[in-house]
């Protein structure tokens, strides 16, 4: 074993060192704050689970990333949890039971087996709200509304938010009665933007009017003026397609009053994420990153599984990742005092006092080489006993 092996941390699972980390959990508690405000509840889910509870309804996607080791107890597999969003609807669908509208809000450490793209971490601190209980486009407004306040908050410049509607894609599927193997295909196609290899798979069903609006779906992405195009190009499409649009009309024209410095792109093919998700879709871009910020969407009848289907939508985001967007964290220069004024009851007055404020007060070992913290001010003890500080110049 070389030195390196002793050190080496694995691809993508990385630690947070001084000051990133005390930037982290700043914004941490600024989010969670702002989540309580708007009424979430904060749960804090299991580290390791049951594989059937963590990836029941998840889809294949998510069983991929998961870590999975054997329960010494009970003999059963367990999962390490690469998602938090299914495991608050279990949460929601089965531990809570709560009727009407609930809002749940989490910040919790993951780990999957691979990154989400090149550039992703394998270790993210995944903090989101969820929202369970009502199937309206008020809630997915609710929602999005609090992923761009939670994002400006945080400091992101020039964001841009990219919205779909899985709902679409799913009647036009339904529609198109495409075998099992060519919708996994599709699906497969879709999700990863290989368009090139779209025609060839669809062209023997390519009279059909669905696959028709399926291959077109492709082309429908930019601006606002997408919803125009797309109402065209979609006619005579199941009426669930005409309700997507509708919802996405009524999005965009209220993302626009409330936030006009963020520039909307809709993607009518987009199908974000883990395969959970059932109808709207959305994912925040900020320029020079190249991977999503934040995402989230619509996953109704997740908690069926659990018992109780119940309409959901939610967005998450990686805490890390976010704060990186932040400047360097001005720390505050701690205040050095001698150890020995942790003997004596006014110097300990003074100290807790200092800290009361807001100071940071750091003990100097007898010892120790330095006696006073770079630039910073000192406690120190004059001829008659009494402490004082002193500013850094005095020193
Ligand atoms: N957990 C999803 C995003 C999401 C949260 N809520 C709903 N969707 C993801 O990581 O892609």
């Amino acid at each position: 074993m070389s030195r390196a092996d002793h050190w080496l941390l694995p691809d993508g699972m990385d630690e947070v060192l001084p000051p990133r980390a005390r930037q982290i959990e700043n914004l941490r508690r600024k989010l969670l704050d702002l989540f309580h405000s708007w009424g979430y509840e904060l749960v804090l889910p299991p580290k390791v689970e049951f594989l059937e509870s963590l990836l029941t309804g998840a889809g294949h996607d998510l069983e991929l990333q998961t870590f999975k080791v054997t329960d010494q107890l009970s003999g059963r597999m367990m999962g390490v949890s690469a998602d938090v969003t299914p495991q608050v609807a279990r949460m929601d669908a089965h531990s809570m039971q709560f009727d009407g509208v609930a809002r749940f809000c989490y910040s919790a450490e993951i780990v999957r087996t691979q990154p989400d793209n090149l550039l992703g971490s394998r270790s993210p601190i995944q903090i989101g709200a969820e929202l369970f209980g009502d199937g309206g486009a008020d809630s997915d407004l609710e929602i999005l509304s609090l992923m761009t306040d939670s994002l400006l908050l945080a400091g992101a410049e020039n964001l841009c938010l990219d919205l779909g509607h899985v709902g679409i894609y799913r009647a036009l599927i339904v529609e198109a009665g495409l075998p099992d193997e060519t919708e996994a295909a599709l699906f497969d196609i879709l999700q990863h933007k290989r368009l090139a290899e779209l025609q060839p798979l669809l062209a023997p069903w390519q009279e059909q009017q669905p696959v028709q609006m399926l291959l077109r779906l492709s082309g429908l992405n930019g601006g606002p003026e997408v919803l125009a195009s797309a109402r065209e190009q979609l006619q005579g499409a199941p009426a669930a397609v005409t309700d997507a649009l509708q919802e996405l009309q009524e999005l965009v024209e209220a993302l626009q009053q409330q936030y006009p410095q963020v520039n909307l792109y809709l993607d009518l093919s987009e199908l974000r994420g883990y395969h959970y998700h059932t109808g709207l879709v959305f994912a925040a871009y900020v320029p020079g990153l190249g991977q999503a910020l934040a995402k989230g969407g619509r996953y109704d009848d997740i908690g069926r599984v659990f018992g109780r289907a119940r309409p959901a939508t939610g967005f998450s985001t990686d805490l890390k990742m976010l704060a990186s967007l932040q400047g360097n964290l001005q720390a505050r220069t701690p205040v050095a005092a001698p150890a020995a004024i942790l003997r004596d009851t006014k110097g300990r007055a003074l100290v807790t006092q200092l800290r009361e404020a807001g100071e940071r007060v750091v003990f100097i070992p007898r010892n120790s080489c330095s006696s006073a913290v770079d630039g910073g001010k000192s406690i120190q003890q004059l001829a008659d006993g009494s402490w004082q500080l002193m500013a850094a110049d005095k020193i």
